[in-house]
């Protein structure tokens, strides 16, 4: 049975649709990640799970019970938000004890919830400290730690990470990886901009954009299988550079023509005899491109601006119209003397994307 389940919900704030028609299932043990462009309804979504908002159409049930009208504490979740908001008069001991004081645990169990939280948290070291004299990211594990000892059924993270510098969000992100494993039981959603974070931690990734979900499936799936151009260009960075084409070639390799490169290419994609001439959208992504001087390329252009970043190096094409974005390549390795250079570029079959209307042809 899903742990969460989610069934034609909706958000409107008066007149306004913020969110509609979201279908979702939830398996126990999972670790879900909402990703999407600024306000398109990520913390809104959380924050009807967890009750603070109310749900204006459709039906949540949390391990099988409909609780739209049931109130955040009775829940059996527990938020994390990016403002951790310890009691600063507090020890960590005390601001971890205090919601099971509150309902009336009694002294050993307290003791023992939040000697395993801070033993899952590494924080056994710190607990008679106050706030004040921890780090960020030792304040982030004390937040986290106090909703750990509720023993919630799902825990909810509003950007957990975003106040916290650079390193310290790569050191935090393994912890909260690190922290999953040891429960693996436990069933996590967690709400962030960055894309490292949603591809290394999700179980599975739910892409929001325009009030509805556009795909939801593994990192890899939306990596290697959007089934539109919105997802094909959210997931990957440098985001992934689509052509308009048209099919001259079908079956079970494709293969289309590209104006815009002056050039053709073949992609694993398979069409029938009835997409002969359809105009389509072929996306590669940087890092699949690749430089080529035989005869048989998809992209020919003259390399306008150059970013060498050590292990790679981005090649930006020079635009043919002003409405095109510019084509980019991300090679491997240090490329020299590359500025207003000609070049020909390609991809393996297998790394070429189709869409037609911005919808991918392998999900017809
Ligand atoms: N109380 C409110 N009244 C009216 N509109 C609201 C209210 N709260 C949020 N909204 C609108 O709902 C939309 C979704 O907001 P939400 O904060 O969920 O987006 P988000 O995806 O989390 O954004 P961000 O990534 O910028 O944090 C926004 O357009 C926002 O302006």
């Amino acid at each position: 049975m899903a742990d969460l389940k989610l069934t034609d919900v909706a958000k409107s704030y008066g007149p306004v649709d913020v969110l509609k028609h979201i279908d979702l299932e939830i398996e126990k043990g999972e670790l879900i990640v909402f990703v999407g462009p600024s306000g398109c309804g990520k913390s809104t979504l959380l924050r009807m799970i967890a009750g603070l908002e109310k749900i204006t159409g459709g039906e949540l049930q949390i391990d099988g019970q409909v609780v739209n009208n049931v109130p955040p504490a009775q829940r059996g979740i527990a938020m994390v938000f990016q403002s951790y908001a310890l009691y600063p008069h507090m020890t960590v001991r005390e601001n971890m004890s205090f919601a099971l004081k509150i309902a009336g645990k009694s002294k050993s169990e307290i003791e023992a919830a939040v000697n395993r939280a801070a033993k899952i948290l590494q924080l056994e070291p710190y607990l008679d400290r106050l706030p004040k004299a921890l780090s960020g990211g030792q304040r982030q594990r004390v937040a986290i730690g106090r909703s750990i000892v509720r023993d919630p059924k799902v825990y909810l993270f509003d950007e957990p990470l975003s106040n916290l510098d650079a390193a310290l969000r790569v050191a935090t992100r393994i912890e909260i990886a690190q922290l999953k494993e040891q429960m693996p039981d436990s069933t996590m959603i967690y709400v962030t901009h960055d894309q490292v974070e949603a591809m290394t931690l999700a179980s599975r990734i739910v892409v929001l954009a325009g009030g509805g979900i556009a795909q939801v499936g593994t990192p890899l799936e939306l990596y290697e299988r959007p089934e539109n151009t919105f997802v094909a260009q959210f997931i990957g960075s440098p985001q992934m550079n689509l052509l308009g084409g048209r099919i001259v070639g079908t079956g079970q390799q494709t293969r289309v023509e590209l104006p815009e490169g002056q050039g053709t290419i073949l992609s694993n994609y398979p069409t029938k005899e009835s997409d002969m001439g359809l105009e389509v959208e072929v996306g590669i992504r940087p890092e699949d491109m690749i430089a080529t001087d035989g005869p048989d390329y998809a992209y020919e252009g003259e390399v306008e601006i150059k970013e060498a970043l050590g292990e790679v190096t981005l090649l930006y094409f020079k635009k043919q119209k002003p409405e095109h974005e510019p084509v980019i390549a991300k090679l491997p390795g240090i490329h020299t003397d590359v500025r207003g250079k000609r070049m020909r570029m390609t991809a393996e079959a297998e790394k070429v994307h189709l869409f037609n209307n911005g919808q991918s042809l392998l999900y017809r």
